[in-house]
């Protein structure tokens, strides 16, 4: 029996409650560590901005899938040392299988691909909003969970998928009410550190775990850059290079080249990137096409070329993108790029791929700092119905069905409530209509209908209450 349960019965057994089975010690009402409930309020805000997320994904074409929450651990056991298979939520079930709850999408969707073999129509362009899990020492009280919407093409070789799922991307930041002021996108290629590796003679099974540490140094360079304060300057680089200078040379990475890689990585432009490339740099090239493709799209403004930017993924093999809070206060607001060879790694054909993932955390602190997220507290249905004494309930029940089958949201008032009470919580819950079946009107076949929105009252025809329906839902 699991120690969790062992203790339970202790904890009954010691409190004399088993009888009763009332423990006398309270229960912890916090959900697990690191994880969240959604209370109404909440859980509206986050259908808002699901929806703002499927509309885009509608918008774009884009068709819906779902896997599910738990998968094999042998999904996650990339050796490239990434955070995110570090933080494993994994475990090993009754069945003696080593499992564990995914910490990101784009594996389940491979596997998904690749179960399928031929039998997609390629391109596909899918997408998902879900849960995704790691299991992080609580030392710094982070989240353990957090809804990331993912958006992939699969099947497209060209910068134009990538174009695409940027132009997604910034059209639900524009639909929630952000501008290119409040957000950039940092552009670049790992081809950048893949040419400048090749030329120092690094072999390429290196690549991944490369660009998985100097991930960390673009997080250790943020510390430092607050720290220090020396934005785009050579000295950020020397100062988080010591943070990792161990991990770069047990990965057999000379000195000499974590120095020629730190002048790369401080480049933020194509021109000056251009010069510490070869002539005939793909990377150039592709980035060129990218950022004319923005400028198609109109989102020039959006996009900028960063050379430091190459994510913590290990399976990233060209572009790569991540959106950001201009004030720089905020973590990575979105991220993504081109992983062309995922499916090889699981055994699978190549094929190309690229994609993004959308965190629900940071986004919502955006919105909340840019004071451009919606309030949802009330519960927003149409009409309160109640009946002013309980002989009339039947009539209630009858006016709600009335009503609900005209689609109106009708929130029956199922006890005796004062009249006071009713319009309260009909206020408080932001209903449109408060409808008042009392004695006097109801002789003459008639129901009160207060509008709570100017507090006015009519009197309406039972039998009218179905055209009353149709048209407050014109107005
Ligand atoms: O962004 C990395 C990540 C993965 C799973 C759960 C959470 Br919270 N964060």
């Amino acid at each position: 029996r699991s120690s969790a349960a062992v203790a339970d019965k202790d904890l009954l057994s010691k409190t004399g409650s088993e009888k009763n089975n009332r423990a006398k010690v309270a229960l912890d009402t916090n959900p697990p560590k690191g994880t969240r409930d959604f209370y109404p309020p909440d859980m509206r805000l986050r259908t808002w901005l699901f929806n703002q997320w499927r509309d885009v994904a509608a918008l774009y074409g884009f068709s819906e899938y779902d896997a599910p929450v738990l998968e094999s651990e042998s999904l996650y056991t990339r050796k490239a040392g990434e955070e995110v298979t570090q933080q494993l939520y994994n475990f090993v079930d009754k069945g003696d299988r080593a499992v564990a709850l995914r910490p990101e999408m784009t594996p389940s969707l491979a596997r998904m691909v690749m179960a399928k073999k031929g039998g997609l129509n390629l391109p596909l362009k899918w997408f998902s909003i879900p849960q995704c899990w790691r299991y992080e020492r609580m030392t710094r009280g982070r989240r353990r969970e957090h809804f990331q919407w993912n958006m992939d093409i699969w099947g497209v070789n060209g910068i134009e998928a990538e174009a695409e799922l940027l132009s997604a991307m910034v059209t639900f930041f524009k639909n929630v009410g952000l501008t290119s002021e409040d957000v950039g996108i940092k552009l670049n290629s790992r081809g950048v550190i893949g040419e400048v590796l090749t030329e120092l003679g690094v072999p390429e099974e290196k690549f991944a775990a490369t660009c998985v540490l100097v991930d960390k140094l673009e997080k250790v360079r943020r510390y430092f850059t607050d720290v220090i304060c020396c934005r785009h300057s050579q000295e950020k680089f020397k100062v988080p290079i010591a943070a990792i200078q161990g991990e770069l040379e047990e990965l057999g990475l000379e000195t000499s080249t974590i120095e020629k890689l730190t002048d790369v990585l401080t480049n933020t432009s194509i021109e000056s990137i251009s010069a510490v490339l070869p002539k005939d740099s793909v990377a150039v090239k592709e980035l060129t096409q990218l950022f004319e493709l923005c400028k198609a799209y109109g989102i020039e403004d959006w996009v900028m070329f960063d050379a430091s930017v190459v994510r913590g993924l290990a399976y990233y093999t060209g572009v790569v993108f991540e959106a950001f809070d201009r004030k720089g206060v905020l973590r990575a607001i979105a991220g993504g790029g081109r992983y062309d060879k995922l499916l090889e790694t699981f055994g699978g054909d190549p094929t190309p791929a690229a994609g993004f993932g959308f965190g629900d955390a940071v986004i919502v602190e955006l919105l909340k700092e840019r004071d451009v997220l919606p309030t949802f507290e009330g519960s927003g249905y149409d009409t309160v119905v109640f009946a002013m004494n309980s002989d009339l309930y039947g009539v209630a029940i009858n006016v709600a069905s009335t009503l609900r089958a005209e689609g109106q949201s009708v929130d029956l008032i199922l006890e005796a409530k004062k009249t006071k009470w009713v319009f309260k919580h009909a206020s408080r819950n932001e209903a449109k209509h408060c409808v008042i079946v009392a004695g006097n009107e109801y002789e003459n076949g008639e129901v009160s209908i207060k509008d709570l929105s100017i507090g006015e009252q009519k009197t309406v025809k039972i039998d009218a209450l179905s055209d009353w329906a149709k048209d407050v839902s014109q107005k």
